[in-house]
């Protein structure tokens, strides 16, 4: 479902991602997980066709990030941090203009907010203006937008940041709940425990590069650590500077 290939990204002189070779599977959730500035930003609006590679190659649902970038768009639904909402707009308003460019019809509309009503628990958010929202309300929002043309391949960057803990509990049951025949959720985070929790393999990155990708189980094996945020700073402290990792 996600295939890259040797992917890098370079910024002047600065290598933000370097030669990352990774695949992610129908029906998974995976996690990205790295500390700041490890490059999952980065990664992840590669994938999004938002940044172009410097080399390497990028598939998502088949569709080559840069040789058919308008089909991996339509594939795939985005959240990451620096997503606004226009303020005068009610959520509903917001996700009914959004389904209007995916070209869903009123009826299709509606069923669908009315599914995303539910799922992430919209409640009174979807008729009240954006400018007025919380955190957690206007990122309820956000993604049900990312969502509303009900895309094979998720992609949250960083997207409990700020969240409290009931809308950080409903956005981690609404990831879970993405697991699926046909489906991917790319889920990028720093938080450990959240990985532990809804992610079926994941990818750990430092400056830039991949340092391994595994399930839990094989983390935690593998490094004899007992929870991931131990296991994760064992795997940092064995990784050589500027040399290569085992994956
Ligand atoms: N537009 C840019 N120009 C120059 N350098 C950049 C740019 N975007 C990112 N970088 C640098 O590339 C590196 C990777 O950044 P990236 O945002 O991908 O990391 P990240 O893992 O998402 O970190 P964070 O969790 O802090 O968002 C960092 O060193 C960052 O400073």
């Amino acid at each position: 479902m996600l295939e890259i290939q040797n992917l890098t990204k370079t910024y002047g002189k600065h290598t933000a991602l370097s030669d990352v070779t990774l695949s992610a599977h129908d029906g998974e959730v995976f996690g990205l997980l790295g500390p700041n500035g490890a490059g999952k930003t980065t990664l992840l609006r590669l994938l999004a066709t938002l940044l172009t590679p410097t080399s390497g190659t990028a598939t998502v649902a088949g569709h080559d990030v840069q040789r058919d970038p308008e089909a991996v768009r339509r594939v795939v639904g985005v959240v990451n941090g620096g997503m606004g909402l226009p303020a005068r707009l009610t959520g509903r308003e917001v996700l009914k203009s959004f389904a209007g460019l995916y070209g869903m019809s009123r009826s299709q509309t509606d069923t669908r907010i009315a599914e995303l009503d539910e799922k992430l628990e919209l409640g009174r958010t979807l008729d009240v203006r954006a400018g007025e929202y919380s955190t957690g309300m206007r990122q309820k929002v956000v993604i049900a937008r990312a969502v509303i043309h009900d895309p094979a391949v998720l992609i949250l960057d960083e997207a409990s940041s700020g969240l409290d803990i009931f809308a950080r509990r409903t956005l981690l049951d609404f990831v879970a709940a993405t697991r699926a025949p046909g489906r991917l959720t790319v889920y990028s985070t720093h938080v450990m425990s959240e990985a532990e929790e809804v992610c079926d393999r994941m990818a750990i990155v430092h400056e830039g590069k991949l340092v391994t990708v595994d399930t839990l189980g094989g983390i935690l094996a593998r490094t004899g650590e007992r929870n991931l945020e131990r296991a994760f700073f064992a795997l940092l402290r064995g990784t050589p500077a500027g040399g290569t990792y085992a994956v």
